[in-house]
């Protein structure tokens, strides 16, 4: 599923308004009705919950209003953009299916201008009650205590008040009212975005709406599919609202999610592949990992794992020697090819000759996993990114070791396919931002890094984003939070190598990578009485 930012939005409503003659008001008419469809499949499935039946067709033959609205009562805030218009439009419907509704205008309706204007005296012509917010008494009525008569208490809101217009953190009325809702602990179902939300990096501004439920129009927004962003948005659901799906012409979408659907269509990977029925162990690839030192042994293992389980046909781990014996028939599949190391169980320049020489045999090159630092690293590392001709990951320590000499914009580029894997604080070193910088827009800095460097990059966290040399974006929503344990992202390296070692290109195999890598996850957990027990190898069994 793609999304955009809001600029591309922008651009979208004028190019299906002005250059498709698709009227505006039809937008905004679809918006609101698709807003006040999900607010009433919210509430039905709400009070199918607490046990109010739906009544029966007689009792809504009598009582077309008896559907189990009338006991509701939602506030719709409304801005003075078209977004305050769409919760106009919604605050129609809602009242025309039973329940009571309040409009709470941010500003003086007086401001509305175009096609809210018009949707606010039909609002009016409908008697629909409304009051012009006053931050001095502040207090949203049918919020406050329980000094109202029962009809009067809330039992939902819409957020109406800022969407893709907004400009910085909420002002004035906007973050006041914000705070309200949000302070109400009644559920909010937002209008195309969370107010508040920087709908194109995910950042939360404070105030920002905290919605059970956000209904995108026409299409994602890249805001909602990376945190906090994605955490204040709730349940996301994308409406069509008559806006065609074709993007205008010229318009890349400015990513996708990674869905089967994504993985076929957009990357021509299918997962589903049945295997030749004369494939053979040289069929499904080599893989060659560097990995592994003293105190990070296991690292290694699990990624040499994690391939096998990809489906490649044969690994070769190439480790310190120290390490061997203990090493020895840990995974009986896996070949061993011990580096010189003087008995120290750790890397050195001179190792990289070995690594190379193997990789000659070999289809693909994992390194970092458990590498650790040592002396040497720097020309180990260029040795491996120069001379390794076949595709390479580059993960971990090996990462660390690339930013510390220079990053990337220091090495040369590379011909073959390269794939870097790094978590938030990795990816900070590799960029020279602050970790936070780099998670404020996950999207943008591995877009940026990917193109500027030609390198598909992985930047890992809840909700991946793999970035191509092309400028493409995908953003993984698979996984668990149980994933987080030491191993997970050696497991993903491996699983990455075993791809690439089966003819997949960089960017399909990070793209399944983490997708797979997040199932087996979810099913790892789903295993587990406390998924916090979750340990690395459990996902590998999963894959
Ligand atoms: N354009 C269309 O045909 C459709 C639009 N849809 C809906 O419209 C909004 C986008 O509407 P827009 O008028 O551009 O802006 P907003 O409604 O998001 O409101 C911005 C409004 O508020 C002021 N403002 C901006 N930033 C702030 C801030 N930080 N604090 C306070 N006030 C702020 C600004 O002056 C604007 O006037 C889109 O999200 C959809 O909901 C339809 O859905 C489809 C057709
Ligand atoms: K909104």
């Amino acid at each position: 599923m793609k999304f955009v930012t809001s600029e591309q939005m922008r651009e979208v409503d004028r190019y299906t308004i002005e250059e498709m003659g698709i009227p505006a008001m039809s937008l905004m008419e679809n918006a609101g009705r698709a807003i006040a469809e999900e607010v009433l499949r919210f509430c039905r499935s709400r009070s199918s919950e607490t046990g109010n039946r739906s009544p029966g067709l007689l009792e809504l033959v009598s009582n077309p209003q008896s559907d189990g609205m009338s006991a509701e009562h939602w506030i719709i805030l409304v801005g003075k953009g078209n977004n305050g218009g769409d919760g106009l439009v919604c605050a129609r419907h809602l009242a025309d299916a039973g329940m009571a509704v309040s409009l709470v205008y941010a500003e003086s309706p007086d401001l509305l201008r175009g096609e809210a204007a018009a949707q606010y005296e039909i609002a009016k012509a409908l008697g629909l009650p409304g009051m012009v917010y006053d931050p001095e008494t502040g207090g949203i009525p049918g919020l406050r205590g329980s000094d109202e008569a029962r009809g009067r208490q809330a039992t939902g809101l819409v957020d109406a008040l800022l969407g893709t217009g907004t400009k910085g953190a909420p002002r004035g009325v906007y973050a006041s009212l914000i705070r309200e809702a949000n302070a109400s602990g009644l559920p909010i179902v937002a209008a195309d975005i969370p107010s508040g939300l920087d709908a194109d990096t995910g950042a939360v501004h404070d105030p920002c709406i905290q919605a059970r439920i956000t209904v995108s129009l026409a299409f994602l927004k890249a805001g909602l599919t990376q945190y906090p962003g994605a955490g204040a948005a709730g349940e996301v659901v994308v409406r069509y609202i008559g806006i065609p799906r074709a993007l205008p012409p010229g318009m890349a979408a400015a990513g996708a999610v990674l869905t089967e659907e994504t993985l076929r269509a957009e990357l021509g990977v299918d997962a589903g592949r049945p295997r030749e029925a004369d494939g053979h162990k040289g069929t499904y690839g080599h893989v060659l990992l560097a990995a592994g030192s003293l105190p990070m042994s296991g690292a290694g293992l699990l990624a040499a794992k994690a391939a096998l389980r990809a489906g490649c046909g044969l690994a070769t781990w190439a480790l310190p020697a120290a390490l061997l014996p203990r090493m020895l028939g840990a995974v009986p599949e896996l070949m061993l090819a011990p580096a010189e190391d003087g008995g120290a169980g750790a890397w050195n320049e001179a190792a990289a000759d070995e690594v190379l020489r193997l990789l000659e045999a070999r289809d693909v090159l994992a390194v970092g996993p458990g590498l650790g630092r040592f002396p040497g690293e720097a020309a180990f590392m260029r040795a491996l990114w120069e001379g390794a001709s076949r595709p390479l990951i580059v993960d971990a320590d090996a990462l660390n070791i690339l930013a510390a000499a220079g990053g990337l914009a220091a090495w040369p580029r590379r011909d073959a396919p390269t794939v870097l894997t790094p978590h938030p604080g990795e990816m900070a070193r590799l960029t020279g931002l602050q970790t936070a910088e780099v998670q404020r827009d996950r999207v943008g800095v591995a877009r940026e890094f990917a193109a500027k460097h030609e390198v598909t990059l992985v930047l890992k966290g809840s909700r991946t984003v793999i970035a191509a040399p092309d400028g493409r974006v995908f953003v993984n929503v698979t996984g668990h939070p149980g994933m987080a344990t030491g191993g997970s992202g050696d497991v993903l390296t491996g699983l990455i190598a075993g791809l690439l070692a089966q003819d997949l290109d960089a960017v399909q195999a990070a793209a399944l990578g983490v997708y797979l890598h997040g199932l087996a996850g979810e099913q790892a957990a789903a295993r587990r009485a406390n998924p916090a027990s979750l340990l690395a190898g459990d996902i590998i069994e999963a894959l």
